[in-house]
Formats: C-alpha cells, sequence, structure tokens
C-alpha cells in the first residue's frame, strides 16, 4: 500500500538560488527538491551544497517535505554531499541517475554510516534506460526497510537525452517508460512523481501533461516553477465530484442489505468491491489533503 502523505507538486530547486530557497517557504508546493546535481554549475557545487545545508538545519519549510538531491557518487562531489545530506537529516535524499539495486541498497548504507537520522527517506531518480530495464530489481529493494526507498521520480529531460526519444506534446515515446515505472511502484508499494514540464510559460500544455501523469497512475509530478504549483494541485487533488461518488460507493457498500454482494450499480454504473476499495483511497487522499490546507 502506498503512502497517504499528499505528494502532487515536488517542485525543484537549484541549490545556488538563495532566492529559490526562501521563496519556496511560501510557496503551496507538497514537496521541495533542494538541488546539487544538474541544476548547479560544477563551480558552484560546493557553495551551494554549504548553502542547502544550512537551510535545512534552519527549517521553515512548515508543513513541505524537504529532499535534497544529490550528485552521483562517481562524480567529484557525490560521497561529500551524501556525507553533508545525511547529516542535515532532511525528510529525503534523492539519488540521481539509479541504475540498479545495489544504488539504493549501498546509499542506503552510506548514509546509515554518516549517521542520517531514521527518518531521512531515500528518493531514487528513474532516468536511465538501465533503470527502466530494471525498474523491478531496483523497486523491490523497498521491500527491506533498510533500503529506506519511498518515491520514484521520473526524470524525462535524462530519459529523453539518454535513449534519443524526442518530448513531443502528448508524449508518446515516453509512455512505456512512465507506465513501466508506475507498475513498477506500485508493486513494491512506493510512491510515483511525474518528470517535468520544461516550458513553464505553456499553462494549456503542462495542464494536459498533468492530467495524463495522474492518469496513468501517478501520485504527482516534478515542478520546476512555482507558476506550476496550483494547476498541478487541483489536477492530482480529487475533484468534488469524485469524492462525492467515492462516499457514495463506500456508502452503499457498507449498507447491511447489500454485505453480501460482489456488484452493485450506483449512479447508473457498475461497481464492485474493488472500486469500493479505490474510493475509501479516494476518500483517504482527500481528507489527507484538507488537513495539510
Ligand atoms: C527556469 C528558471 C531558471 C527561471 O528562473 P527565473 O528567470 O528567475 O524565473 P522568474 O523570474 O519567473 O521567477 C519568479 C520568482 O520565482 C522564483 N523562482 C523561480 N523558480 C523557482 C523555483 N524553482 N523554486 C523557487 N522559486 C523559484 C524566482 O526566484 C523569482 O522570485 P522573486 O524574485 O522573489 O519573485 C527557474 O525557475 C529555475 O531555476 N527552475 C528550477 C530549475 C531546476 O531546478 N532544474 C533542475 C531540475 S529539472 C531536472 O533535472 C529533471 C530530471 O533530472 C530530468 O532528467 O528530467
Ligand atoms: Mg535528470
Amino acid at each position: 500500500m502506498t503512502s497517504l502523505r499528499p505528494r502532487r507538486s515536488v517542485l525543484y530547486m537549484p541549490g545556488s538560488n538563495a532566492r529559490a530557497l526562501e521563496k519556496a517557504k511560501t510557496l503551496a508546493a507538497d514537496a521541495l527538491i533542494l538541488d546539487l546535481e544538474d541544476a548547479v554549475a560544477p563551480d558552484a557545487k560546493e557553495a551551494a551544497r554549504d548553502q542547502v545545508m544550512a537551510a535545512v538545519k534552519a527549517g521553515g519549510f512548515g508543513r513541505r517535505e524537504v529532499v535534497i538531491r544529490v550528485n552521483g557518487t562517481h562524480t567529484p562531489w557525490g560521497k561529500a554531499d551524501l556525507a553533508a545530506a545525511a547529516a542535515a537529516g532532511p525528510d529525503a535524499i534523492l539519488i540521481p541517475k539509479v541504475s540498479t539495486p545495489g544504488d539504493i541498497t549501498l546509499t542506503a548504507k552510506a548514509i546509515r554510516d554518516f549517521g542520517a537520522p531514521e527518518h531521512t527517506r531515500l528518493w531514487a531518480m528513474m532516468e536511465t534506460p538501465t533503470a527502466i530495464l530494471n525498474a523491478d530489481s531496483i523497486v523491490r529493494t523497498a521491500l527491506d526497510p533498510a533500503a529506506r526507498l519511498s518515491v520514484l521520480v521520473m526524470g524525462t529531460n535524462d530519459i529523453a537525452k539518454e535513449t534519443r526519444a524526442r518530448l513531443t506534446k502528448g508524449r508518446l515515446s515516453m509512455l512505456a517508460y512512465l507506465s513501466i515505472c508506475v507498475a513498477a511502484a506500485r508493486a513494491h508499494g512506493v510512491d510515483i512523481v511525474d518528470g517535468v514540464y520544461n516550458d513553464f510559460s505553456d499553462e494549456a500544455g503542462f495542464r494536459a501533461e498533468c492530467e495524463q501523469g495522474r492518469d496513468l497512475g501517478m501520485d504527482g509530478k516534478t515542478l520546476i516553477h512555482p507558476k506550476q504549483v496550483e494547476i498541478c494541485n487541483e489536477v492530482f487533488a480529487p475533484a468534488e465530484a469524485e469524492i462525492a461518488f467515492a462516499r457514495r460507493v463506500i456508502e452503499i457498500f457498507d449498507l447491511p442489505e447489500n454485505q453480501s454482494k460482489g456488484a452493485l450499480q450506483v449512479d447508473g454504473k457498475m461497481v464492485e468491491r474493488l472500486h469500493a476499495d479505490m474510493a475509501r483511497r479516494t476518500v483517504a487522499i482527500a481528507e489527507a489533503i484538507s488537513a495539510q490546507t
């Protein structure tokens, strides 16, 4: 069972951008990714690391989940990033360019050795062809609590780079990669958030891509600009009509006269007990969203 923590909107910001780190405290994003990897130029890496760790230690991010994206361990900065992130104790550390289950288990061991607190989880970027081919074995590591894996993050820009697929409207080229990762996430009980939409001035295109991600089964979407937060929160929250229908399905299955029935009709539609399970999740996530606002 995946978590009921709302992760509709997950906003990246460059760890080198002090203004963005401060502004994030005022935004309605469910989670923030303070990035040390691709959004930070090589000569700014060390200063960004110091700035991000100071910001995480100082706090002030309220209900927002705080995640640090480190550089890969094969880079000159990766090991020091991990040590510093473990000591800062964010909600999660995001590992870029995961390719094998060992990338999760070895990182989990490293942050434990660096003294990371128990609450610090691992999030994994799914953004290499090898990660897609190994999705089941990578995400299966979540079955061992010591691996700390709790969320997959799609990296569609890197997938496009590595596969030479084009990021077109409708994302035909990405659908297989996205769906394989949704299946892996659901099979092993972790959350999954969709990749970014680079054209942050195109509201209609962004909304359509949010809806597509939601319909594919994503829990939310990663974002690059504050103006994407509101639309994303709206699309990934159950709509009023959906919540009302879910409550009705639950109510009808709970009636004493329906206890031995497997299929019923609600508003002219066939519903089975599996729909009652889905309805309970819809209501629970809607309540979790209301509770945080
Ligand atoms: C894309 C940007 C560089 C645009 O920045 P800017 O030109 O400053 O935008 P605005 O002038 O419109 O900004 C308005 C105000 O909002 C603040 N701001 C902007 N972006 C963010 C943000 N992401 N988080 C928080 N605050 C933000 C500005 O500071 C302005 O504030 P104020 O002056 O007080 O009004 C910029 O948006 C940006 O850097 N975005 C994030 C880029 C990033 O992190 N990229 C890496 C992640 S994407 C990725 O790697 C995905 C994955 O790995 C893959 O492979 O797909
Ligand atoms: Mg990437």
